[in-house]
């Protein structure tokens, strides 16, 4: 193919993913920067939330004193807000053959919702088909760090949020369901080492983007 019919590449989705307090927020902007280095246009973005409606969905579900609701209108919460996401910004940005770079999605409902709520996975894999399509991110980047490391991390931050009030229990099994669904899927994940300081985790991430962009066809021709 010559110059002039040569394709823009894809857009990629890459997901940021793991428990409370393990660095996904911290980490978000050297992702960013470390992609733009690369000549990558970046939409950068988050769930719950990354539109107007969502973003309303992500305070009644995250905030402190958030009014109560049950564990299913928690979920559907969720994917309504993942539906604007998906339809107003990720699906645009893609099209546009951006990279788009979400602090968590889907694999998050599975862990909180599906194992964390008990609301099955049968149930969010229904959702997520219903919502989604076939759509689904080519990168996860699992930060994972003991329950105990996480939790210790978001207090030294302030105040615990709705999420973040639940038992240590509850985070327990967040983790091993990310850990399962990591080695479900081991082309999709890379799993980071987040209990190591700041510079050695994002010298870790930086070696897995470097190899995972390496093998791309488009950086193959
Ligand atoms: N590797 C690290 N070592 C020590 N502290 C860290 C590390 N990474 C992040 N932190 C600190 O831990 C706290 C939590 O980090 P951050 O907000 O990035 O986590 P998060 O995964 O986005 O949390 P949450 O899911 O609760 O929003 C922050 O105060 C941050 O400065
Ligand atoms: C996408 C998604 C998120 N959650 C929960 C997990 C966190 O506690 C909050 C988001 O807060 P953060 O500061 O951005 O970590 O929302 C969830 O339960 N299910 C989901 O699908």
């Amino acid at each position: 193919m010559n110059e002039t019919t040569k394709q823009t590449p894809p857009g990629r989705f890459i997901t940021v993913e793991g428990g409370e307090g393990v660095g996904k927020s911290s980490n978000m902007d050297f992702i960013a920067d470390y992609l733009r280095k690369q000549d990558i246009t970046v939409c950068r973005t988050r769930e719950p939330g990354g539109t107007p409606f969502a973003e309303a969905v992500r305070e009644l579900l995250v905030k402190r004193d958030a009014a109560p609701l049950t564990d299913k209108a928690e979920l559907l919460l969720i994917f309504a807000a993942r539906d604007s996401h998906l339809q107003d910004v990720i699906l645009p940005a893609l099209s546009r053959g951006e990279w788009v770079l979400c602090d968590r999605f889907t694999d998050a409902t599975y862990a909180y919702q599906g194992q964390g709520r008990k609301l099955g996975e049968a149930a969010v894999a229904w959702l997520e088909q219903w919502i989604q399509g076939e759509r689904r991110p080519d990168l996860t980047l699992l930060l994972d760090a003991p329950v105990s490391i996480g939790l210790e991390r978001a207090d030294k931050r302030g105040e615990r949020d709705r999420f973040e009030q639940e038992t240590v229990q509850f985070f327990q099994t967040i983790r091993e369901t990310y850990l399962e669904r990591a080695e479900a899927e081991p082309e999709r994940f890379r799993r980071i080492d987040a209990s190591q300081s700041l510079n050695q985790v994002q010298s870790q991430i930086q070696t897995e983007l470097a190899q995972w962009i390496r093998q791309l066809p488009e950086a193959l021709s």
